[in-house]
């Protein structure tokens, strides 16, 4: 197919997809399909499922604390500076100059208690070393001239200058950080500097991760009617990036054993959250729903009005209090993937304690076919002034989102050019790697 071709192809299917759809109230009237869930209120849904759990807390070593939340706010084991210190390389002096200098070696950082300077007396003192008793100022080296034993000054000197005083940046029992904080590199750098060897936090929450199907392959190219499994790939390390601790990624077939694992899964899996993929519609093999009847399984979201990814599902396992749940995936891989984000990052942050990721709109170029009645996550690549639709959007396309640095919430009957569209990120678009 030439580009032209293919675009006319994906245009049509977009035309297909708003064609076949049905306004979700005339199923309800109608006693027909369940209404699904409004895309905004699924997250909200999500969200609130997490929130008010019992939370579980740790104590770990500094190192294994990054990516938590803490449970306990930081406070100040120390004064920070815990003592006066030099904030340049120079001198310390004490009164004004010129000033004597005093031999021998000069003060360190890390020595203990450097002897006190007479008035009119200078040493030499290196950047975060111990200020010596009765020093009124330190002068940078480039700011000072030697001339045989005495020490003269370029500029004006300042009572206290480039002294940073004991207790500047904290008192000890400051709090530093709220409790609810996530620990990244810098907090473990504060915590380190402020005294900690361990920190006392949410451990991630758990995730075990179900792949439903007897059509996939683990390798090699698709035949015979088997395909690939490309969501096995995809999920752990998306999973892990969005604060999950990935404890299983395990393959259920479309049997009855299946069926069976997959009941011993939603009963007693260890995880906080069971992720499925596939098997959320209507299908002959289709046993998500059976299943989650039979375990007694509340269901808080079972269907949302998006596109791709309308058959995604959200039930609680258990307790309120226990925060246990399952997300249901629907099979085809961009449809898992607009569950992942309406349904599973939600829930994840809440679960995990984290703050939700602050939301924002970014202009879309061009014009966006809608559907009738239904949200539309779309992939789009982000420049520095829009959000630019990427083709190869169908549900079971992973083309455009590969390459795409977000999904934008597109409302029911689209877009205009330029309109400003909510953007959800993909975890990795600010950079860093993936280890
Ligand atoms: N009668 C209806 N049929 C379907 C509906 C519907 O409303 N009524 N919804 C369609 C939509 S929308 C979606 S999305 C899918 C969801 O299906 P399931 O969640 O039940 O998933 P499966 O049937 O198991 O698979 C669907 C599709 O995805 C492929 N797949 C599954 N797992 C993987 C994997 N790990 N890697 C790659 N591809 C995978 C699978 O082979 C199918 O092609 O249902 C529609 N049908
Ligand atoms: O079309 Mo289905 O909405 O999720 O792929």
């Amino acid at each position: 197919m030439t580009p032209t071709d293919a675009d006319h192809a994906l245009r049509a299917l977009d035309e297909a997809l708003a064609l076949v759809s049905r306004d979700p109230r005339a199923d309800d009237a109608a006693g027909g399909l369940h209404r699904a869930t409004a895309w905004p209120k699924a997250r909200e849904a999500a969200i609130s499922a997490g929130s008010g759990i019992r939370p579980r807390t740790h104590r770990v070593p500094l190192g294994d604390a990054l990516g938590e939340v803490l449970a306990q706010s930081l406070d100040a084991l120390t004064d920070l500076p815990s003592f006066d210190s030099s904030a340049m390389d120079g001198w310390a002096v004490a009164g004004p100059g010129p000033w004597t200098i005093r031999t021998g070696a000069g003060v360190l950082a890390g020595s203990d208690r450097p002897e006190p300077l007479a008035d009119g007396e200078a040493v030499r003192i290196a950047t975060g070393a111990r200020i010596p008793a009765d020093t009124t100022a330190v002068i940078r080296t480039e700011h000072s001239r030697e001339s045989g034993t005495q020490l003269h000054a370029d500029r004006t000197v300042l009572t206290g200058q480039d002294i940073r005083p004991r207790g500047q940046e904290c008192r000890s029992g400051d709090l530093l950080l709220p409790a609810g904080s996530l620990v990244t590199p810098a907090v473990l750098g504060l915590a380190a500097a402020a005294g900690y060897d361990e920190l006392t936090t949410r451990p991630r929450p758990r995730v075990e991760i179900l792949v439903l199907g007897d059509e996939l392959l683990t390798e090699g190219r698709p035949h015979d009617g088997l395909i690939r499994d490309a969501l096995s790939p995809m999920l752990g390390p998306w999973l892990t990036r969005l604060g999950a601790e990935v404890t299983a990624t395990r393959r259920i077939g479309d049997d009855p054993a299946g069926a069976k694992a997959l009941l011993a899964a939603v009963k007693d899996s260890d995880a906080d959250l069971v992720v499925t993929t596939g098997g959320t519609a209507a299908g002959p093999v289709d046993h998500v729903h059976p299943v989650l009847r039979e375990a007694g399984a509340e269901l808080l979201v079972d269907g949302v009005a998006v596109r791709p990814g309308h058959p995604m599902l959200l039930a609680r396992l258990g307790d309120r209090a226990d925060g246990r749940h399952l997300v249901g995936l629907p099979g085809n891989p961009l449809a898992a993937v607009s569950a992942l984000l309406t349904l599973a990052e939600p829930l994840l942050r809440a679960l995990a304690g984290r703050r939700q990721r602050p939301r924002y709109t970014v202009p879309v170029q061009g014009d966006v076919p809608g559907h009738p009645y239904d949200t539309r996550l779309v992939p789009v690549l982000l420049t520095d002034e829009h959000a630019v639709p990427l083709r190869y959007n169908g549900p079971a396309m992973l083309r455009g989102v590969a390459a795409a640095d977000g999904l934008a919430v597109v409302p029911p009957h689209g877009a205009r050019d330029g309109q400003d569209l909510e953007i959800l990120d993909l975890p990795w678009v600010s950079g860093g790697c993936f280890t």
